[in-house]
């Protein structure tokens, strides 16, 4: 089989590629950038990379008619959220036009193909307390333009599906991390200031955000194994959640991470981490795609933490 990921030097897209190269898959997948692949330097032997631009469409014409792929796993997009606010049309544009251009590459020259489309828990926005754990019925009630991107991405995939029979699963990630996520992130962002203040890189202030919001936390590493098993046993034009079914708060997960260090470290609320709008909580049931794959999260947050903690203490010290 040959398995195809847009954004495969990405955080999950990295991590995708190992899991399917474990499977026994051929992999190719797109990068922006040939200089910036340190996430898959160490699987640059085994893997294709296609230099593309997913806003350019002959790139990704070219791309499509190249690695002939089976199985394409759609990851790239602009996916910060505080970014979407600031670059609103970029995020809509930019996760509308890649897609697009995918998905015409594929009923161009790979009809045949199957794709899963990387949605997000972000696409339900504010769920009621009586709505938890979310269902894929659940209504979106978006907070933040990458959320509106993520729902036209979903839109797009039903109606290429409906319109030209293209075979299209969508998955809604739900708040996954671990080793090699982007410093922004809140997971990350805290755990490197964690290695920083023990290595003594900085004084001892972990700044934080909103520490009240509830967020279903998954290990990436789970992440990639739901993707593959929701491509191959999951029925076209369907959704599917992809969560624990828990919450966890933002203050417990960083009491996890500060458990985890012999520093000594004072909390202090930055303004600018404050969003003009965040959900509270947010959980998903995972029974549909569980009842399909089988799938169920395997790895635990303390675990998750511990790797991503050593990541970064790994990485300042290098
Ligand atoms: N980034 C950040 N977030 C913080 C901080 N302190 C608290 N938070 C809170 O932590 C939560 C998670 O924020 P992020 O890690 O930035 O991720 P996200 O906005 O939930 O989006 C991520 O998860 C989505 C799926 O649930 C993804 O779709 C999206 O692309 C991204 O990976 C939010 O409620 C945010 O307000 C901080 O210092 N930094």
């Amino acid at each position: 089989m040959k398995a195809f990921i847009t954004g495969i030097a990405g955080f999950a897209g990295s991590f995708l590629a190992e899991h399917l190269l474990a499977y026994g898959m051929e992999v190719s997948g797109t990068v922006r950038n040939t200089s910036k692949e340190d996430h898959i330097r160490h699987l640059l032997p085994y893997i294709r990379l296609h230099a593309c631009d997913l806003r350019d469409k002959a790139a990704v014409n070219n791309a499509i008619r190249e690695a002939k792929p089976d199985y394409i796993f759609h990851l790239a997009a602009q996916s910060d959220v505080p970014s979407s606010w600031q670059h609103s049309i970029e995020t809509l544009y930019n996760n509308f036009a890649c897609q697009t251009h995918l998905l015409e590459a594929v009923r161009t020259y790979r009809a045949d193909c199957k794709i899963l489309i990387a949605g997000s828990s972000e696409q339900y926005g504010y769920v009621k307390p009586d709505e938890l754990p979310v269902k894929e019925t659940n209504p979106f009630r978006p907070l933040n333009p990458y959320a509106i991107s993520k729902i036209t991405q979903e839109h797009i995939g039903y109606q290429y599906y409906k319109s030209y029979g293209l075979q299209i699963v969508t998955v809604r990630a739900f708040h996954h991390t671990g080793p090699r996520r982007g410093e922004n992130f809140v997971t990350s962002s805290f755990a490197k200031q964690i290695a920083e203040i023990e290595s003594g890189l900085k004084a001892p202030v972990l700044y934080v955000g909103n520490l009240e919001a509830k967020r279903d936390f998954l290990d990436v590493r789970d992440v990639a194994r739901a993707y593959r098993l929701a491509l191959e046993c999951c029925d076209s034009g369907e959704a599917y959640n992809v969560a624990s079914g828990r919450s966890m708060s933002i203050r417990e997960v960083l009491g996890i991470l500060l458990s985890l260090t012999d520093s000594d470290i004072d909390i202090q609320v930055e303004a600018s981490r404050l969003r003009p709008a965040d959900s509270a909580e947010v959980s998903g049931d995972y029974s549909k795609l569980h009842s399909k794959t089988g799938w169920k999260p395997e790895i635990a947050i303390e675990q998750t933490m511990a790797d991503l903690l050593n990541y970064w203490r790994a990485k300042i010290t290098s």
